[in-house]
C-alpha cells in the first residue's frame, strides 16, 4: 500500500536520471516545487536543454554513475534503459527516495496525476495500475473545481487565519469554519461582507 502525503521539496536536491520525455515531466515537477534539480544524461529533449542553458536545472552529460546521487532527497531513474533504472535504485541509500519510471513495484514513490486551483492540489493515484485513467479522473476533476477555487481558497485561508486570532470559544469557531465551508461561498460575490457579519455576530456572542 501506498501513503500518500505532500512533501515539501523546497530547496532541497532532487537527481533525474535521463534527459528524455518522461524525465522533463518529472522535471517540471520538481522545479514547480522549487527543489534544486540535477539531469544526468548524455542528452537532452529541447526543453530540458532550455531549463539548463537558463539555470534552472544543472546538467551533467553523460551517463549515470553511483557517485551522480550524493546528496540527493530524491532520485527519478527515466532512462529507457532498464539495467541503468534498477542500478539508480541499487546505487542508492536507504534514506533517499527513488522513483524508477519503468518499474512501480521496485519505486519507493509514485508520482500522482495532479489538480492544481492555487492552493487546493488533488492528487490521484491508481497505484500503477493505468496513469491514464488517473490523468482522465483529473480532467473530468478539473470540471468539478474549476478556476473560482483558486480565490475560494485563498479566501478561506485568510479568514480562518482571522477566526483563530479572534474567537476563543471551540465551538464557535468549528460552527464558523463549518459555514465557510458552504458552497455559497464559493461564489466571490459578497462572501468577505458575509464573513464579517457572521464573525463580528460570534465575537458579540462571547462577550455576553
Ligand atoms: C500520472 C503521471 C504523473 C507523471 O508522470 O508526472 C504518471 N504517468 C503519467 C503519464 C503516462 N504514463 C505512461 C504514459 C504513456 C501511455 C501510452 O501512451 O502508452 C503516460 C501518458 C503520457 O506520457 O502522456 C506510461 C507508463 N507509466 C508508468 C509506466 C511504467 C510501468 O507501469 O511499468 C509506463 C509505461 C508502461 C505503460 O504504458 O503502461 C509508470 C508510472 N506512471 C505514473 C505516473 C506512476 C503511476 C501513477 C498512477 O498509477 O496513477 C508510475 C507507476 C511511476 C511514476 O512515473 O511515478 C502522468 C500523467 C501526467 C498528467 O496528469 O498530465
Ligand atoms: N513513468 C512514466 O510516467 C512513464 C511514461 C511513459 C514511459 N515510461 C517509461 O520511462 C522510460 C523513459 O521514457 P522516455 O519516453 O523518456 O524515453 P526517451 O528515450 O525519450 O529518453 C531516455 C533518456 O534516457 C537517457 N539515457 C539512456 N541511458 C542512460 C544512462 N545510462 N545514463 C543516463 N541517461 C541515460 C537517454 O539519453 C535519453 O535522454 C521508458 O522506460 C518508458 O517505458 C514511463
Amino acid at each position: 500500500m501506498l501513503y500518500s502525503m505532500n512533501l515539501k521539496i523546497s530547496g532541497r536536491e532532487a537527481v533525474v536520471v535521463g534527459g528524455g520525455r518522461v524525465a522533463q515531466r518529472k522535471v517540471q515537477g520538481l522545479l514547480y516545487a522549487k527543489a534544486r534539480v540535477t539531469v544526468i544524461s548524455p542528452d537532452l529533449t529541447d526543453g530540458l536543454l532550455g531549463l539548463a542553458e537558463t539555470g534552472q536545472i544543472i546538467w551533467k552529460p553523460k551517463h549515470f554513475s553511483g557517485e551522480d546521487l550524493e546528496g540527493a532527497l530524491i532520485i527519478i531513474a527515466a532512462t529507457n534503459d532498464r539495467g541503468t533504472n534498477l542500478s539508480v535504485k541499487k546505487y542508492a541509500a536507504a534514506t533517499q527516495l527513488v522513483n524508477i519510471a519503468d518499474d512501480p513495484e521496485e519505486s519507493d514513490f509514485q508520482v500522482p496525476s495532479v489538480v492544481k486551483r492555487g492552493k487546493l492540489n488533488i492528487a490521484v493515484s491508481t497505484s500503477g495500475a493505468s496513469p491514464i485513467l488517473a490523468k482522465k479522473i483529473c480532467v473530468q476533476l478539473e470540471q468539478m473545481f474549476d478556476q473560482q477555487y483558486e480565490s475560494y481558497l485563498d479566501f478561506l485561508a485568510s479568514s480562518r487565519k482571522e477566526i483563530k486570532a479572534t474567537v476563543k470559544d471551540e465551538g464557535a469557531k468549528r460552527k464558523l469554519l463549518r459555514e465557510l465551508a458552504n458552497e455559497s461561498f464559493l461564489v466571490a460575490d459578497q462572501r468577505e461582507e458575509r464573513f464579517h457579519r457572521l464573525l463580528e455576530e460570534a465575537v458579540r456572542e462571547e462577550g455576553r
